[in-house]
């Protein structure tokens, strides 16, 4: 079945913006062409709307939905030691699957087509994906400090079993990686050995790093070298390997980065919202450093709109490099749709013939969007997820005039509510 999505503007991958139609083949998963007057076996009304590619969510804890607003305004370590991580400790897989579900909902509903997730019981989040006809790149992630060696082992062996598991799973739209969470609650050994399985295994390797200033200066103190070269000496920092954050880095490590061809996934909203710093995202693209945006969990941001985090990125972007042309709305957009893609190793990002058909249409008659003197510009600062009428995935149409076809919204929301209701319950 062919679908025409008529009517509207088109980003192009240059960023240009073009009137013209894009022709989806739906069985194939495909844009087979962009152009004038094209007509399909269905048809999709974009007009007064601008089609885009599915933004790309490159570090999330998807899951977390059902902690949004239960812990803020603390910095990370005592956030989630006195408040996540003991709720997260009651987590059963039916909650991480509602979390799960809410959170897809609501990217769905923002513009999201493909993510990144580190989180547990990703058997359940495999079938959230697969059900939400989402795209995403998932894994377990591991914890080895202060556990016994056999739980720790237990950890990193699951993550490894994961990812060997749901490789291609929901018709190929799960892929996997391996997931240590961070280069201080995972110990050196535990990379030495799992970090080849995971190459064995053909997956890459996603972890937080240079997150806080206070995570950076223990390695630099025991080991004597920055944590990205840290990172290096154990295995990681491969060119399909990506690291959330990135905050606190120095020139050495963007090169390092741009030489290994590993990617680092920018959180702004977290960042900002845990006080964790701000990253030199303009500094990191002109070292050529590939970077992609992510939203982080819903607990520490506290929604998982791509459109909020493009807003933030250019913002914090000037702030931290004191130059209101630093992150401009170009680079914004590209972070959260190709450069995403190429971060996270997952199709999608760009629309042209022969690239996943991962697709929204924006509307862009609103208030808030007018005149339409620069799109561009629309997209990173005054655009917002409920503008956002049809998102296509895989060629499916998964959100038409803004209703889910794959979920049942109020479902989901009753649900959720439920479950976060007895989580707090038994915390
Ligand atoms: C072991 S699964 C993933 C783990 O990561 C926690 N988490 C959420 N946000 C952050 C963050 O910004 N830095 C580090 N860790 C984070 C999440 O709560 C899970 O426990
Ligand atoms: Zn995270």
């Amino acid at each position: 079945m062919e679908l025409a999505v008529t009517g509207g503007r088109v980003l192009l991958p240059d960023l240009t913006v073009e009137r013209a139609d894009v022709l989806v083949d739906a069985d194939e998963g495909v844009v087979r062409a962009v152009g004038q007057d094209l007509a399909g076996d269905e048809e999709l009304d974009a007009s007064g709307g601008l089609v885009m590619p599915g933004l790309v969510n490159a570090h999330t804890h998807v899951a977390m939905t059902l902690l949004r607003g239960y812990a803020d305004d603390k910095p990370l370590d005592a956030w989630l030691q006195e408040d996540i991580w003991p709720a997260e400790g009651e987590l059963t897989p039916e909650d991480v699957r509602v979390g799960a579900e809410l959170g897809m909902l609501e990217m769905i509903k923002s513009g999201t087509t493909a993510f990144a997730d580190m989180y547990f019981h990703v058997p359940e989040i495999v079938d959230a994906v697969a059900d939400a006809g989402l795209r995403a790149r998932l894994g377990h992630g591991v914890v080895t400090i202060a556990k016994e060696a056999e739980t720790a082992h237990d950890d990193a062996e699951e993550s490894i079993a994961v990812a060997r598991e749901f490789d291609g799973a929901a018709d190929g739209r799960v892929s996997t990686a391996f997931m240590p969470h961070s280069l201080t609650t995972v110990g050196s050994d535990f990379l030495d050995e799992y970090v080849p399985q995971a190459r064995e295994a053909g997956v890459p390797v996603h972890i937080h790093a240079n997150e806080t200033a206070d995570e950076v200066d223990p390695i630099v103190e025991e080991h004597g070298m920055r944590p990205l070269e840290y990172a290096r000496e154990h295995g990681l920092l491969e060119p399909e390997d990506f690291v959330a954050h990135g905050v606190h880095t120095t020139p050495e490590e963007h090169e390092l980065l741009a030489e290994t061809g590993a990617g680092v996934v920018h959180c702004p909203a977290s960042n900002m919202k845990l006080a964790s710093g701000m990253a030199p995202v303009q500094v990191m693209h002109d070292a050529g450093v590939s970077v992609g945006l992510g939203t982080d969990g819903a607990a520490s941001n506290n929604d998982l709109s791509l459109f909020d985090e493009m807003r933030d990125a250019a913002m914090l972007g000037k702030l931290a490099a004191d130059d209101a042309s630093a992150v401009p709305a170009e680079a914004a957009v590209e972070m959260a749709t190709q450069g995403g893609a190429e971060v996270t190793g997952l199709p999608g990002g760009r629309i042209e013939p022969g690239a996943a058909a991962d697709l929204v249409v924006v509307d862009l008659d609103a208030p808030h969007l007018t005149p339409g003197h620069d799109l561009v510009s629309h997209l990173a600062y005054a655009v917002t997820g409920s503008d956002v009428r049809h998102t296509l995935c895989d060629g499916a149409v998964l959100m038409r005039d803004r209703e889910v076809l794959t979920m049942d919204e109020d479902a989901v929301l009753e649900r959720a509510e439920r479950a976060a209701a007895d989580l707090v319950q038994r915390v």
